[in-house]
């Protein structure tokens, strides 16, 4: 069955927001759903009809993100839902296809989301792009190896987060491009960023913060709230869950995590990190960073060679690549990839491929994660110049590891 699919207008949103709330069976607060209404690009919205009906719907941020060596235009996907009563239809892959032309056409060359289950976005030629720690450190074996960084012109101060907006966006901004994946907050993602009222709902208490400054002004921030509770014996057992936490140098990143961890009533600090989070090198016993991996970001590069050009290489790389795409077709053939340190060029080719790898792939590899040898090494892609594969990954790998830091 076909549905026919276009943009909605803002007078539409209540039956846009309802296929959302139904397919994530959330309750939104109101003020929540002003904030999120205020964050649509309408123009970028689709929806799938189903007569009178919104069946299925989807949305675009249109992000700066960051990318080895710079930043560039994103597709950022959002708000994929479709209704209970027409699901399995074939109506997400029929938006699917429509989005991506969509975003092909106006100059787009990647997409990148945060999926709800990680078995949805693959067939669409996503590719698994960052990864996440979900950690959890008790907070009386926190102690930092003697090596970590101290500097005696930085102090502390709390702040309550909205009364220093300014100064949180200033650091995020001189921060932003540092990892890949991050990407720049127009007033809205601030908004929600700084959200409040209606978190209390789930117990963690108002959004608070602190700013580690020296006498030149601010170097990095922490937003975070705490859970509080008491244990079984009287004693204090609260949870402190860290937000977000941005610093410009090791010795602000250090002192930030030092505040977090040494809270009184805490016993225990939560967190999303990137897998290479400075912290993950400051405990002096690695063992107390319980973690649980996850996928955070993934990418689709909606024109390879756009895409290709579009960042920066760690070494010098000349192959040809096949790449697999039955969604995108503009992509699937033979590309010759010439980069170096400082620039890059793709052109079809004919010439013999040196690897041949479905899209997700470069994808996956695109925003510096190291993916490609173990796919190699799981056998989903095919070498046929012995060394191809290590040395597209090397030349694609990148560090600092990607992370998004905010779900969108
Ligand atoms: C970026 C984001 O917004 S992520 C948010 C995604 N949305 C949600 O999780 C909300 C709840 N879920 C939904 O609304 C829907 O189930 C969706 C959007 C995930 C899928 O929509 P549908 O219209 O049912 O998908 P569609 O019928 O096009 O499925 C296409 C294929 O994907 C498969 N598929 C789709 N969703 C899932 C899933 N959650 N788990 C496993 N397979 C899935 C289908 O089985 C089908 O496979 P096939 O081609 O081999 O037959």
């Amino acid at each position: 069955m076909s549905y026919p699919i276009r943009p909605i207008s803002e007078e539409q949103w209540p039956q846009f927001s309802g296929v959302l709330a139904e397919a994530f069976n959330w309750t939104p607060h109101p003020t929540q759903s002003e904030r999120w209404k205020a964050n649509t690009e309408f123009d970028r919205t689709l929806a799938a009809f189903d007569g009178d009906l919104i069946a299925g719907v989807t949305g675009i941020h249109s992000f700066s993100m960051a990318v080895p060596g710079g930043a560039l235009p994103v597709a950022g996907v959002t708000a994929v839902s479709v209704l209970p009563s027409h699901r399995r239809r074939g109506i997400l892959s029929q938006i699917m296809r429509r989005q991506l032309a969509d975003v092909r056409e106006r100059g787009e060359a990647v997409a990148a989301l945060y999926a709800s289950e990680a078995i949805i976005y693959g067939r669409y030629g996503y590719g698994r792009a960052a990864d996440n720690l979900a950690v959890s450190i008790p907070t009386h074996r926190s102690a930092f190896t003697p090596a970590a960084p101290s500097d005696p012109s930085l102090r502390v101060r709390v702040v309550k987060p909205a009364e220093v907006r300014s100064t949180l966006e200033e650091l995020f901004a001189r921060v932003m491009t540092e990892r890949p994946g991050r990407y720049a907050r127009n007033e809205h993602f601030w908004n929600m960023s700084l959200a409040d009222e209606e978190f209390d709902q789930q117990g963690a208490g108002s959004l608070r913060g602190f700013l580690v400054e020296d006498s030149s002004g601010a170097r990095g921030y922490a937003l975070f709230r705490v859970k509080s509770a008491w244990g079984e014996n009287g004693g204090p057992d609260c949870e402190l869950q860290l937000r977000e936490l941005h610093a410009t140098d090791p010795a602000a990143h250090a002192l930030l995590w030092r505040a977090v961890l040494d809270r009184d009533l805490v016993t225990k600090v939560t967190a999303d990190i990137p897998v290479d989070d400075p912290i993950t090198q400051l405990l002096a016993d690695v063992r107390q960073l319980h973690s649980r991996w996850g996928d955070e970001l993934w990418v689709r590069l909606v024109s390879v060679d756009a895409a290709l050009v579009s960042r920066a290489y760690s070494a010098p790389v000349d192959l040809v690549i096949e790449v697999d795409d039955d969604v995108c077709p503009w992509n699937a053939g033979r590309w010759r990839l010439t980069a170096d340190t400082g620039s890059a060029s793709c052109k079809p080719t004919d010439e013999t491929p040196d690897v041949s790898l479905p899209v997700s792939a470069l994808g996956g590899a695109y925003l510096g994660a190291g993916s490609l040898t173990a796919q190699q090494a799981a056998g989903l892609l095919t070498e046929h110049s012995a060394g191809a594969v290590r040395a597209l990954a090397t030349a694609m790998s990148w560090s600092p590891a990607p992370w998004a830091g905010l779900v969108f």
